[in-house]
């Protein structure tokens, strides 16, 4: 039985201090809601202050990228022992990565093997574009940036993984995929693929979630899917009310 997830990415948004208020707006209702892993990834700039305020709560803290460098002249770039002391997660190779900043499976793969080797879980993102999709090649993005993006773990980390199916074409669009369409991808490009690398009991064992234009009235309809194990939530991650009625939601999965 896997355990429902709600991540919040708040991407490039949020001050020190607009981070700090809005944790302190959700911690109480957060806290409350212990049938769901609940996780917030704030910028960088606020990961120490909304790491301290989580401290012992539990809520889970996350950063929105990595480098896999120990350390050294990177300039820019954050190490993974640094993630390591203020949080539990990390996301690897989102979409927005991906399209802006040059993210590949190959850095993808190696990030994700840092963040794994200092005891970070890694949430990783994968999904094709809306070209993509229409040209009908779902099927061979999704599996190819499971196969190389994923590969080399060992079989305890293999268990412990969190992918994040994101179609491109629905992130921040308000155009989200629908239930049955999202669980198909899931089940057959990334469960299918990553149990082929891994075996079936990782492939039932990792959860995965399902991200883009997630809100309060559609959450149900994904978490009422057999293999979709929650959200990474964007845009309505930033507020206590949104953010609180897809937690709500995930709690009945
Ligand atoms: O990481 C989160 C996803 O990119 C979804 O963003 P969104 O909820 O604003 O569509």
């Amino acid at each position: 039985m896997r355990k429902p997830m709600v991540a919040g990415n708040w991407k490039m948004n949020k001050t020190v201090a607009d981070a700090v208020k809005l944790i302190n707006e959700l911690l109480p209702e957060l806290q409350a809601q212990t049938a769901v892993d609940r996780v917030v990834c704030p910028p960088f700039t606020a990961l120490y202050s909304v790491s301290e305020l989580l401290k012992n709560s539990g809520i889970g803290c996350g950063a929105q990228d990595l480098f896999w460098e120990a350390k050294g002249a990177f300039t820019g770039e954050i190490a993974p022992d640094m993630i390591a002391e203020l949080g539990e997660y990390v996301i690897i190779g989102h979409s927005e990565r991906r399209t802006y900043f040059g993210e590949t499976d190959e850095s993808v793969n190696k990030k994700v093997l840092a963040a794994l080797s200092i005891g970070l879980t890694p949430i990783v993102c994968v999904g094709e574009t809306l070209a993509e999709n229409q040209s009908g090649q779902t099927e061979t993005v999704v599996t190819r940036q499971i196969h190389n993006g994923l590969k080399g773990l060992s079989t305890a980390d293999a268990e412990k993984i969190i992918i994040a199916y994101e179609p491109v074409w629905a992130i921040g669009t308000g155009l989200a995929a629908t239930g049955p369409q999202a669980n198909q991808v899931i089940a057959d490009y990334i469960r299918k693929p990553y149990a082929a690398m891994y075996g079936d009991v990782a492939a039932q064992a990792i959860r995965v979630l399902y991200g883009g234009s997630v809100k309060g009235s559609n959450a149900a309809e994904f978490f009422g899917q057999p293999d979709i194990d929650g959200a990474l939530v964007g845009g309505a991650s930033l507020k206590k009310t949104d953010f609180m009625e897809i937690v709500n939601a995930a709690a009945v999965l």
